[in-house]
C-alpha cells in the first residue's frame, strides 16, 4: 500500500483527510521538524503540505521552508500544498519551489482524493522510468533491476568483449537468447551477423547440413551446393540454442570445428577457415548428460569457458512486476487496447504464480490479458491466475518471522547469485560454509539443498 504524508497542525483536517485517503497509508506531522523525520521515515511519493504552520500559522514562511526540506531530501516527492483561501501569492510561490500542485482550503475530500490519485500515478511512473533507464544502459534489452539479474548482466557484459565460449544455461523462456544476442551487440563483431538456431527444433539428419552446409550431389536432393548457419555467421557470432539436444553423432563434428576452427560441408573435402564467436544455451542439465555420457565431456568444457545461470523468474520478484508493465504498455499500443494498470490483485496473483514458463509464458498471459480486459484495469482473472489471488502469505510484523523470511530470500539471492556455489554463497554471505548449511536446514530451503 502506497503511503502518503500528512502534514497539518489542524487535527480536524487530519482525521478528515484519513478518511479520504482510505486506499493509502496515511502518516501525519504537525510541524516542520516532525515532518522532515516522517519523511525519512515512510518516504512517502505523495505529501500534503499545509503552508500554515507552527510556530507561524498565520504565515506561510514555515511550510514554504518545510517543503524546500522535503524537496531537498527526496526531490521525487510530490507534494501539494495547502493554502487558505485566496492565498493565491504563496500557492504560486510554492509551485515555484517546486511543490507538484496546489489546494485552497476548504478541503473537499472527493476533489482532494483525485488531485492525490494523479499526484500517485506520476509518482509511480517516473518511478519506472527511473528504474528502466537505470536498467537500459546495461545489456540493453534486459529488463530487471533484481540483484540476480543484475549478477548476470555484469557478468556478461565483462565477458562481451571477449572471445571465450559462453554457456548460457536456465529454464525455457527465462531471455538465453536475449542475453545471447546482447552479448554480441556489446562486442567487437556487432556489426557482423549474429546467427541462431536452435538444435532442437530440426530433425536429427538435417541438422548437420544446416549448421555446415552441403556440397551439390552431397546427398538425394543436394541440387546445388549451401553454405550453412556456420559460414553465415562469418566475422559474427553463432547461437546455438539447445545444444544438449544435439546428437552426440554431431558432437564430434562440433568439437572438431570449435577446436581448429575449420569446417568441411556435408560432401566436401576442402577445409574452409572460419572466424566467429560461440554461444550456446541450454535448459538441460549438461553435467548430469557428461555423466550418463550422452553428452560429450571435452565437447561441454569446450563450449562451457563461462557458464551463464540465467535464474528463473520466480526468484526474480523484483522483475516480475517490472516486465509485466514493461509488457503491457507495449501490448497496449499493439493492440490499441485500453488496459493501463494492474489491479492489486493481478499484482499479488503475478507474485504468487510459479512461472514454469517464465517471460515467455508472462507474455503470453499479458497478451491475452490486454485483449480480454473490459477496462483499464488488468484483474487476475484476465490473466488467467484468479486461483493465484490472495495466495501470498501476508507479510508478518513479527520480528522473529520477518528476519527469517529475509535471511531465506538473501540466502536465495545469494544462492542464484553465486551460480550455486555453495563457498560463493557464503562468501557473499559473510557467513561460514558450515553456518550457511545449518541455516538452509533451518529453513528448509531444499531448493538451494538440492541445487535446484
Ligand atoms: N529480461 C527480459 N526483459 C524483457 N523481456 C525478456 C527478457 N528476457 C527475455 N525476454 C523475452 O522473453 C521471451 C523469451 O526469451 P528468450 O527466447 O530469450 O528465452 P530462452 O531462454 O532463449 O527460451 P528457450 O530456452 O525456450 O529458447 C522473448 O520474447 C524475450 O524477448
Amino acid at each position: 500500500m502506497d503511503t502518503i504524508l500528512v502534514v497539518d497542525d489542524d487535527l480536524g483536517i487530519q482525521k478528515q483527510l484519513k478518511w479520504s485517503f482510505t486506499s493509502y497509508q496515511v502518516v501525519f506531522a504537525d510541524d516542520r521538524a516532525s515532518a522532515i523525520a516522517q519523511l525519512r521515515r515512510h518516504e512517502p511519493k505523495v505529501v500534503t503540505l499545509d503552508l500554515g504552520l507552527p510556530p507561524d500559522p498565520a504565515n506561510a514562511s514555515e511550510g514554504l521552508k518545510t517543503l524546500q526540506e522535503i524537496l531537498a531530501l527526496a526531490p521525487q516527492t510530490k507534494v501539494i500544498v495547502v493554502t487558505g483561501n485566496n492565498d493565491r501569492v504563496n500557492a504560486l510561490k510554492a509551485i515555484e519551489l517546486g511543490a507538484y500542485d496546489f489546494y485552497q482550503k476548504p478541503i473537499d475530500s472527493d476533489t482532494i482524493k483525485l488531485l492525490v490519485q494523479r499526484a500517485f500515478n506520476l509518482a509511480n511512473l517516473e518511478q519506472e522510468n527511473r528504474i528502466l533507464a537505470r536498467t537500459k544502459p546495461g545489456m540493453g534489452s534486459v529488463i530487471g533491476n533484481s540483484e540476480a539479474i543484475l549478477a548476470v548482466t555484469r557478468r556478461a557484459e565483462k565477458i562481451a568483449g571477449t572471445d571465450i565460449s559462453t554457456l548460457l544455461l536456465g529454464e525455457s523462456g527465462t531471455g538465453k537468447e536475449v542475453f545471447a544476442r546482447s552479448i554480441h551487440e556489446h562486442s567487437p563483431r556487432k556489426d557482423r551477423p549474429f546467427v541462431a538456431i536452435n538444435c532442437a527444433s530440426i530433425p536429427e539428419n538435417l541438422l548437420e547440413s544446416e549448421l555446415f552446409g552441403y556440397e551439390k550431389g552431397a546427398f538425394t536432393g543436394a541440387n546445388k551446393t549451401t553454405i550453412g548457419k556456420i559460414e553465415t555467421a562469418q566475422g559474427g557470432t553463432l547461437f546455438l540454442d539447445e545444444i544438449g539436444d544435439m546428437p552426440i553423432g554431431l558432437q564430434a563434428k562440433m568439437l572438431r570445428f570449435l577446436q581448429e576452427r575449420v569446417i568441411e560441408r556435408v560432401g566436401g573435402r576442402t577445409e574452409i577457415p572460419v572466424d566467429i564467436r560461440v554461444i550456446c544455451a541450454t535448459h538441460r542439465d549438461l553435467q548430469s548428460m557428461v555423466a550418463e555420457e550422452t553428452f560429450r565431456e571435452d565437447l561441454y568444457y569446450r563450449i562451457g569457458e563461462i557458464p551463464i545461470n540465467i535464474p528463473p523468474l520466480r526468484d526474480r520478484d523484483e522483475d516480475i512486476i517490472l516486465i509485466a508493465r514493461n509488457y503491457l504498455n507495449q501490448y497496449r499500443e499493439d493492440f490499441k487496447a485500453k488496459a493501463k494498470s494492474f489491479s492489486d490483485g493481478a499484482i499479488q496473483a503475478m507474485l504468487a504464480y510459479p512461472w514454469p514458463g517464465n517471460i515467455r509464458e508472462l507474455q503470453n498471459k499479458l497478451k491475452s490479458a490486454v485483449i480480454m480486459a473490459e477496462g483499464s484495469v488488468v484483474q487476475a482473472e484476465d490473466l488467467g491466475l484468479e486461483s493465484y489471488e490472495n495466495t501470498r502469505a501476508p507479510e508478518s510484523l513479527n520480528l522473529r518471522e520477518v528476519r527469517e523470511q529475509a535471511e531465506s530470500r538473501a540466502i536465495r539471492r545469494a544462492f542464484q547469485t553465486a551460480e550455486k556455489n555453495m563457498s560463493k554463497t557464503a562468501e557473499l554471505l559473510g557467513v561460514t560454509r558450515p553456518t550457511l548449511y545449518s541455516l538452509i536446514d533451518k529453513y528448509q530451503l531444499e531448493d538451494v539443498k538440492t541445487g535446484a
